[in-house]
């Protein structure tokens, strides 16, 4: 294939993604993404998984969902040579724009992504400087699913959290047991950290620092010194402090759970990959109460699968509801409100638990080193990407630096920090306008506050509640399952949640007024929300109203398949992920969290997808 088709290619499908890729993103990421395409059918050792043209009748074990856990369920349950596995997957393959690091904001609002959104507020305001009061809500609709939209900081958790869900009787979930399901993953390229009892090398995951950062990144760590932290891995013995982003890249580009776990595993005959492949119902059995099979529908073609063994929901913290609901698992009064038949009576879709901050925190400095479109969108840049897999196309999502802080209402022990802060050098219009399209930003909100600091060099914090009070739900809104449920956070609902906040706000300020920052005469943007104007900057009202107008998730909903004991009444799935009251059918995935993790939660679902594998063999009599 010639160079030019090639980046025609490329540019095609990058109008597919932005509507119109040449206005948006510029020539130059196209250019780095065709050219990439050409390193990668050249030398690429990883070839794509096969998407299967004919689904069997029957699979000894159906997987629903390729995502960050289903990849890896269906990667593990097949290193069993006689065992037969089906992954159904509702998207399809991932490409070379969504393998750049940098460009991760893009691959929202595309093909990629379910489009979520969550319904306007009740009496607990939120959202409100979107338009519609609706916050948007990416989903992976992919291959790799999140992973492949997600900005790929790699982030473990909280120790504290893990021995939490098990004091609430998840027996096996403790620190202790989930770590080793950490390390099985994990391959580690920066020797400092791979050489700790805390990191691993040799597993499918590659893990790492990104190559490339902006002198800022440096001040980052300084500040947090100034303010008392240590700079430390902030996956290893302790989480409080600071440290420069680990992320799932290799090589540079992104590493995504298809990547990692379906790529090298390709060739296996006993696993069948079905993309295109959206299932609507779980075939029960009313009277044995077993799960036997998946109805899905691919090609507009609705299709019916049978399982010998097990189907095990990986479709995340809004499809595995979903799916659970229109197949009778779920409150008996909602499900029957829709005339679905009851199988198992159960809280599904309750206890949806989210991380919000406050967006667009953003500070201004007089230095030209920050991350900005025109800077850094050069052919330079693009060559440096595909030659040396460097430079800043290699940026997480633009996150440099992390840091976990403890304000007045954490727990006194300073181990387990409330707020954690993600920093970037860069703000909500660096990027031209596509964070604003992300993000769904009003025009009156974009135009009056960030449209302003066109030109200027600016960094943002995020400061993000880490353990929210506020838990919400995902419920049907019809037994359609091509109309997406209502999705409520029920952010804010909590009055602690916006104190916290407002204390880890106040943190980021001391961040910007460290003499590691004022070297660079960093000062905050203060130009208000239009709706905040009546309250004193600062104040705590400002911080309660801005809040509740730029409410920013980081699109970690998990929760909704709460995993518990037989005594929790509102628990879905028992310690070892079956759901309770049908046989043959388990949840793996993020849905199963009974408390949200203090930390990104793409690699703590990964462990859940590694873990829930192990249990599925010794179930089936497998020594693992
Ligand atoms: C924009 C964004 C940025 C993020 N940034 C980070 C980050 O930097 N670090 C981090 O740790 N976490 C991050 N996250 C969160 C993290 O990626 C998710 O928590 C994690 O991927 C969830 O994994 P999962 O397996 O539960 O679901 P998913 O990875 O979403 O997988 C679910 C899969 O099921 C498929 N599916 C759903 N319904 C059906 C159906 N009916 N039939 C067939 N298939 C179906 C989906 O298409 C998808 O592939 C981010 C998420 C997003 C969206």
């Amino acid at each position: 294939m010639s160079m030019l088709a090639t980046i025609g290619q490329v540019a095609h499908f990058a109008g597919s993604l932005t509507g119109n890729p040449l206005a948006i993103i510029g020539l130059v990421p196209i250019f780095a993404a065709g050219l990439a395409f050409m390193r990668y059918v050249s030398i690429d050792p990883e070839a794509h998984p096969v998407n299967v043209r004919h689904v069997r009748p029957e699979y000894d074990f159906i997987v629903v969902g390729g995502g960050s856990a289903g990849a890896v369920v269906a990667s593990r349950l097949s290193e069993i040579a006689n065992w037969t596995v089906l992954l159904l997957e509702a998207g399809g393959d991932e490409n070379e724009i969504s393998d750049i690091p940098a460009l991760s904001g893009y691959t929202q609002m595309s093909q990629f992504d379910w489009m979520y959104q969550t319904s306007p507020p009740g009496d607990s305001p939120y959202c409100l400087a979107m338009i519609g009061d609706r916050c948007n809500w990416p989903r992976g609709k992919v291959l790799g699913g999140s992973s492949v939209l997600n900005a790929m900081i790699y982030i473990r958790g909280n120790r504290h959290d893990y021995d939490q869900w098990a004091a609430m009787g998840n027996t096996g979930w403790s620190y202790p047991e989930v770590l080793p399901y950490f390390l099985k993953s994990e391959d580690n390229r920066n020797p400092y950290l791979a050489r700790t009892k805390y990191h691993n090398t040799g597993g499918y995951l590659t893990v790492q620092e990104s190559p490339w950062r902006t002198p800022l990144s440096i001040a980052f760590l300084q500040a947090g010194r100034e303010l008392g932290y240590e700079v430390r891995d902030l996956n290893g013995e302790k989480q409080t402090g600071f440290m420069l982003s680990q992320g799932t890249i290799r090589r540079g580009s992104r590493c995504s759970t298809s990547k990692a776990f379906l790529r090298p595993v390709k060739s296996r005959q006993n696993l069948h990959i079905a993309m295109y492949s959206q299932v609507t119902k779980v075939m029960i059995d009313p009277k044995t109460k077993t799960a036997y099979g998946v109805k899905f529908t691919r090609n507009n073609r609705p299709q019916t699968v049978r399982a010998r063994r097990e189907v095990i929901l990986s479709a995340g913290a809004i499809g595995t509801p979903h799916i659970l609901m229109l197949s009778g698992v779920g409150e008996k009064s909602h499900l029957e409100s829709f005339k679905i038949p009851v199988m198992s009576d159960l809280k599904v879709g309750y206890n949806l638990q989210d991380h919000i901050g406050l967006g667009g925190l953003t500070f201004v400095i007089d230095d030209p080193i920050t991350f900005t479109k025109t800077r850094y969108q050069t052919f330079a840049v693009a060559m440096e990407y595909i030659v040396n897999e460097r430079g800043p196309m290699t940026s997480l999502g633009g996150v440099e630096g992390l840091a976990f802080v403890n304000t007045k209402y954490a727990p006194k022990s300073g181990s387990w920090p409330d707020i954690q802060f993600h920093f970037a050098p860069s703000s909500i219009n660096s990027d031209g306008e596509q964070v604003k399209k992300i993000t769904g930003l009003r025009d009156s909100v974009y135009n009056t506050v960030y449209k302003p600091l066109k030109n200027a060099e600016t960094w943002t914090i995020l400061p993000l509640l880490l353990r929210p009070r506020s838990t919400g739900w995902v419920r049907l809104k019809s037994k359609d399952p091509n109309i997406y449920p209502d999705i409520n956070p029920n952010y804010f609902t909590h009055k602690e949640d916006i104190l916290t906040l407002t204390e880890g706000i106040r943190i980021a300020l001391n961040v910007s007024n460290t003499q590691s920052f004022q070297r660079f005469n960093s000062r905050p943007h203060k130009i208000p929300f239009p709706k905040c104007r009546q309250y004193d900057w600062d104040s705590d009202e400002y911080w309660e109203c801005s809040l509740r107008h730029f409410t920013f998730t980081i699109y970690h909903p998990t929760s909704t398949a709460k995993m518990g004991p037989a005594s929790d009444p509102d628990a879905v799935v028992d310690p070892r992920l079956r759901v309770y009251g049908i046989k043959g059918l388990r949840v793996i995935d993020a849905s199963i969290m009974p408390t949200i993790v203090s930390g990104n939660t793409n690699a703590p679902t990964i462990m859940i997808g590694e873990k829930g594998s192990d249990m599925i063999k010794q179930d089936w009599g497998i020594r693992v």
